[in-house]
This record gives structure tokens, sequence and C-alpha cells, in this order.
């Protein structure tokens, strides 16, 4: 007699219906390398929407936050920090509206420093409501620096410093809730790249940091179950902010800050996979696409694709 074996009993989450809104952030003004301003740019011209709506999502597409031209700031670490603080200004202004009305904003980077302005506006419309914020954060690097322990001073090395209370005082002071994160709050997922002041500042402060260590010996799935159980703990709901380095570079080559050792393909997909299943997720960042460094559009197309599954696209 043939055995038969039943697929895994999985409970089946219903998708989430309602709105994403796109916003563009065209800007490198944090990294050293250029390229990554035209980030948007590229994911607009994968199949993003195409298949957000293909689950059913109505799709907006805002447009892009206005970011001052390079060659304006002459590169004076000031006047590029300022530049910086009024972009993520404008831009917690506008995840701030639409987290409040019920829309989940889909940032579309872009440097990194831009989280310190797109997860200050959803914690600020959480706060609202009387609730604090959780924060994933996938990444290879922890974005953990203030200008004072940067050794590059590029700021994209630097928002989750600020969105804890930390660093320049107009950076750190864009939400309602201060600090718009309570490190309790925060998890690291995919670390494997760290300054020496980073990995004092997560051992003083006690972060959760699951790095690819991690993922290697317990697993995607039992990492990020704790990840979403932590930032779910106390909070309203979750921004996840995602650096496609976080992807190993074999998938994933159109990146700022290329680290070997990275996500699988399957890894990253199971990741979305269960942050959609807990209904938690209410804001996405999408970052550091570099055109530049990739191929024939490669990683604008893998990111639409995670992006997909943290929406709810499903195998079966
Ligand atoms: N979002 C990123 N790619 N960050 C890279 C940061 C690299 C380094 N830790 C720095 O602070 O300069
Ligand atoms: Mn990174
Ligand atoms: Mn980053």
């Amino acid at each position: 007699m043939n055995a038969t074996f039943a697929s895994p009993a999985r409970a089946v989450v219903k998708p989430w219906t309602g709105t994403v809104q796109l916003i563009g952030v065209p800007m490198d003004l944090g990294a050293s390398r250029r390229g990554v301003d035209m980030g948007p740019s590229a994911m607009r011209l994968s199949s993003l929407t195409a298949q957000l709506e293909r689950l059913g999502l109505a799709v907006q597409d805002a447009g892009n936050v206005p970011v001052p031209d390079r060659t304006s700031l002459a590169n004076e670490p000031r006047a590029v920090l300022d530049a910086i603080t009024e972009v993520c200004i404008d831009l917690a202004d506008r995840t701030a509206a639409a987290v409040r009305a019920g829309i989940r904003p889909l940032v579309l980077g872009g440097d990194h420093s831009l989280a310190a302005g797109s997860v200050a506006g959803t914690a600020t419309a959480l706060a609202e409501r009387g609730q604090r914020t959780g924060l994933i954060w996938l990444d290879a690097h922890a974005d953990l620096n203030t200008p004072q322990s940067s050794l590059s001073g590029n700021v994209h090395g630097m928002p989750v410093a600020h969105l804890l209370g930390f660093g320049h005082r107009p950076l750190r002071q864009l939400s309602t809730a201060i600090p718009a994160v309570s490190p309790e709050h925060l998890v690291y997922v995919g670390l494997r790249d760290l300054d020496d002041a980073e990995r004092a500042m997560i051992r003083e402060l006690g972060l959760h940091a699951y790095t690819m260590r991690d993922i290697d010996e317990r697993g995607l799935r039992a990492v990020m179950d704790e990840a979403v159980s932590i930032a779910t703990d106390g909070t309203g709901g979750v921004h996840v902010s995602c650096d496609a380095d976080w992807v190993d570079p074999a998938e994933a080559p159109g990146v700022g800050t290329p680290v070997r050792g990275g996500a699988t393909l399957r890894e990253a997909h199971l990741a979305m996979e269960i942050v959609h299943d807990s209904g938690a997720m209410v804001a996405m960042d999408l970052v550091e696409i570099n055109p530049i460094l990739d191929r024939q559009n490669q990683t604008a197309e893998l990111c639409a694709e995670l992006i997909a599954s943290a929406f709810g696209r499903r195998i079966l």
C-alpha cells in the first residue's frame, strides 16, 4: 500500500487586506558609496506593485520625499547630518499619517539613515494610541553608532542609536515618543559585521541580537519566532526595517555595503512569511538597494518578492 503523507498541518493565516503606501526616499547622503539613491526607481521598475496588487492589496504610490542635492552640501559632515535630519522629519510625518490612517507605509530607500525618520513616525502614531513600537532590524549591520562613535562618519550606520535616544539631538527627537523605541522592544536578525563600539553598546544595553551564527545553529524559524515574540511583547505593533544586505550578496549583489555569509533566499522568505503570519507588522522599510552594483535589477526583483511574502504571498 502506498504510504500517504499529509503536508504538515499549518494554520493558514488570513492574509492582511488593506492599503500599502509606497514612499520613496532617493537618498545616499548617509553612505560613502554612491548609488542607493536610485533604489526607489529600481524598486518601482520591479514587479513590486503587480505582486502586491495580485495579493488583493490597494497600492498607493506617494512619490518621493524631497532630498537635497549632494553638491549643495559640499561634503561637509554637519551639513550632511542636517540634510538627513530634514529628510527624516518629513518622512516621520508621512509614516505617522499612514499608520494613523490604518495604511501600511512601505518605505523604499535609499540609505538606512532614513529609518531614524520612518520608525519615529510609526512610534508617534502608536504612541497616540498609548502603545510602544516593536522594531525588527534585518541587517548585516547594527547601525548603532553615534556621530561620536562612528569610524566612517556615515549616518546610515547610526539610525538605531538615534531611535534608542542616543546621538545627535535633532535626529533622536523625531518622534513624540522619547525614545522612539525601547531597548527591550528592538530585535536584530542577521548581524555579521559590527564595529567594536556597537558590540559594547549591544552588551551594555542587553539588546536582543541574533547573529548569522544563531541562525546557522538554531535555524531561521526558531530565531524569527523569538524575534516576533520579543517585538510584540508590550507593543502595539512592529516596524520591520529590512536592509537588503541581510541577504547573502550571492543572491543580492546590488546593495550598498555587501557582506558575505548572509541569509539564503529561502531563509529571507521564511522570515517574511513568519512576519506576515504574526499579523503584527504595521510598517516596513526596504533599504540599501544599489543598482550600480546589481545585475539586471535582480536585487530589486528579489526584494519585491520578499516584500510580497511579508504582505501575504503564499506558496500553497
Ligand atoms: N545600513 C548600512 N549598510 N550600514 C553600514 C554601517 C557600516 C559601519 N558600521 C558604519 O557605521 O559605517
Ligand atoms: Mn547593512
Ligand atoms: Mn542597515
